[in-house]
């Protein structure tokens, strides 16, 4: 049974109508009562799509144009235009034209639809099988009781229409014949079974329940719009998940994201890692950015050498550096911010051909709060996977303090596991997972980090030579009229500067130029027009930047280097 059926038309028009396509009749009545609201424009559309072949015709093209254009866009002007046409082309006309051929009328006729109908100039069968009807008994019985005189009822199609009084009773005559499937009504009693108001307020209700069953038809509760896409969520959505059952997470495309990880993971020494902290790491602590050389290190030629000659090679060359040669497996990079102890480890990675893993200590107590430990183990057992590797830990101090009785359980267990991996990376042969540690603050690592992180590098300030090439490299890719003369003045300028300090005040002296073009020409100016970076630029700037590294903090590193670093 259709949903439909509880509407079924109370009038020959539409009995004859609904032998057509009831459902799409009902809908496309209703669409048009209500052109403004969600529902109808959700049947609107099911019915524009429905009844594109079905319906056409210039008039009705026109309806259809503005319909699906209302569909697309639902601004007030087009919602207009779908109202015009709606008042300009008369939608039971269109209907009519619909009516399937009559075997024993003329076309002509026919065309004429329902109107002839009405006026019995079209007295036959019209040829169309309907069901045996009795709401047609129906409305003509309530006709019978109603004689209520002139009423201005509400249209079928949202057309006022006025009916007559004193109509004659429709009882006695043939206004149909139920033993057969065939619709004979006479112009007397179609008239007569046209709607009183009673009926209507009985349509206003049956329209609203209608309205509110096609919403329930098309509503969809998230848990649905799921299952639709997403029909392996049925299996445990909603239900008690056992321990060892699989997760499955109720997000969008989660589901196949998850499968994915959980297929590529093969290797045995991930089995017991959750693949959730895998596809973390993989995503976001390997850098995959662009390989860093040493010539883009300014400076620092003793800890290049120290560091190419006590992991690059041992890395690149694992069977010659054994027994005594073997490398250490962990080394720090201690010094002021900003002096490219990044960019070395970064280079190290690149120069042996190692995946690089860069995570932050702070963040694995802070950021994987109660997670921590175990992030460190799927660290190194990831590390294990992508060998060789070098694992990059900042502000390692954080991880590695001292011990304190204000020590919270979660880091204290963090810093176990890291000290019980670290030891686990080093003490397999063929392993070759190097650590860098880096800090700036040394003087606060514990003796079980030093001990282990057996190279100390110290990672001074640049000094003028570094500054100079700084600015140099920096300055390559920008439009600038500094000469060898210019640069050295800005180096000599500059001691005191870290090299992050040499970036910022390379960036701000290359705002100079873009500040001395007119607000006005800002948006528009040809990117040749902007004039060079010139060494009055640097001047301006080095008013702004300010170098952040104070003397005091580089005489403790001094002093933490000659006792526990190379002593370079
Ligand atoms: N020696 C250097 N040569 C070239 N550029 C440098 C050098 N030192 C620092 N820089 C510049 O400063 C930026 C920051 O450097 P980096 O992140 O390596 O410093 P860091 O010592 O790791 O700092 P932090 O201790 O704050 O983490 C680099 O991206 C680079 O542009």
């Amino acid at each position: 049974m259709n949903e439909l059926d509880g509407f079924l038309p109370e009038n020959s028009h539409d009995k004859h109508l609904s032998v057509l396509d009831k459902t799409t009749f009902y809908q496309y009545k209703l669409s048009l009562q209500s052109e403004s609201n969600i529902t109808s424009q959700i049947l609107l559309k099911d019915v524009w799509k429905r009844n594109k072949e079905l319906l056409n015709g210039p008039a009705f093209n026109h309806i259809l144009d503005s319909a699906n254009s209302l569909l697309q866009n639902t601004d007030t002007s087009t919602m207009k235009t779908w109202q015009s046409s709606l008042n300009k082309y008369d939608a039971v006309t269109a209907f009519e034209r619909l009516l399937p051929p009559c075997s024993q009328c003329t076309a002509e006729t026919h065309h004429k639809g329902l109107k002839v109908f009405e006026k019995t100039e079209c007295s036959c069968n019209l040829g169309i099988n309907t069901k045996p009807n009795e709401d047609l008994d129906n409305v003509s019985q309530s006709s019978q009781k109603s004689d209520e005189g002139q009423k201005l009822f509400k249209p079928r199609f949202g057309r006022p229409r006025q009916t007559k009084s004193n109509q004659p009773s429709t009882s006695g005559n043939n206004v149909t014949s139920t033993s057969t499937n065939v619709v004979t009504s006479t112009p007397a009693n179609v008239v007569a079974s046209i709607p009183t108001e009673d009926v209507f307020m009985k349509e206003e209700e049956e329209n609203k329940a209608h309205k509110a069953n096609v919403a329930k038809l098309t509503f969809k509760t998230a848990k649905e719009t799921l299952l639709a896409s997403n029909p392996a969520a049925r299996r445990t959505l909603g239900a008690s998940r056992k321990a060892q059952a699989k997760f499955i997470s109720p997000m969008l495309g989660a589901q196949e994201k998850q499968e994915q990880v959980e297929t590529e993971i093969t290797d045995e020494r991930l089995k017991h890692i959750d693949p959730k902290m895998i596809e973390l790491i993989e995503s976001e602590i390997i850098d995959k950015g662009t390989p860093i050389s040493w010539e883009d290190i300014a400076g620092l030629q003793l800890a290049k050498s120290v560091i190419q000659e006590a992991v690059v090679w041992p890395l690149l060359r694992p069977d010659i550096f054994t027994g005594l040669r073997r490398p250490p497996k962990g080394i720090l990079l201690f010094g002021p911010p900003g002096t490219g102890k990044t960019l070395i480890g970064k280079c190290v990675a690149a120069q042996c051909n190692a995946t690089f893993f860069s995570i932050s200590a702070s963040s694995l107590t802070s950021k994987w709060i109660g997670d921590g430990e175990k992030m460190v183990r799927a660290l190194f057992a990831v590390a294990r996977c992508h060998q060789p590797a070098v694992i990059f830990i900042d502000e390692i101090d954080s991880l590695l303090t001292q011990r304190s009785d204000t020590e919270h359980e979660a880091t204290r267990r963090i810093k176990t596991e890291f000290l019980v991996q670290f030891d686990g990376a080093s003490t397999a042969e063929e392993d070759r997972i190097l650590i860098v540690g880096a800090t700036n603050r040394p003087q606060e690592l514990d003796e079980a980090a030093r001990r282990r992180l057996v190279k100390r590098l110290y990672i001074p300030l640049p000094d003028v030579d570094a500054r100079k090439q700084i600015i140099t490299n920096l300055l390559k890719n920008e439009m600038n009229e500094l000469d060898l003369r210019d640069i050295g003045e800005i180096a000599a300028l500059t001691d005191g500067y870290s090299g992050a300090d040499m970036k910022s005040l390379c960036s701000e002296a290359a705002m100079g130029p873009i500040r001395s073009v007119p607000l006005s020409q800002i948006v528009s100016i040809d990117r040749d027009k902007v004039r060079p970076v010139c060494v009055q630029d640097f001047i301006n700037a080095l008013q702004r930047v300010k170098p952040s590294v104070s003397q005091d903090d580089l005489g403790q590193y001094v002093k933490w280097n000659k006792t526990y670093g190379q002593g370079f």
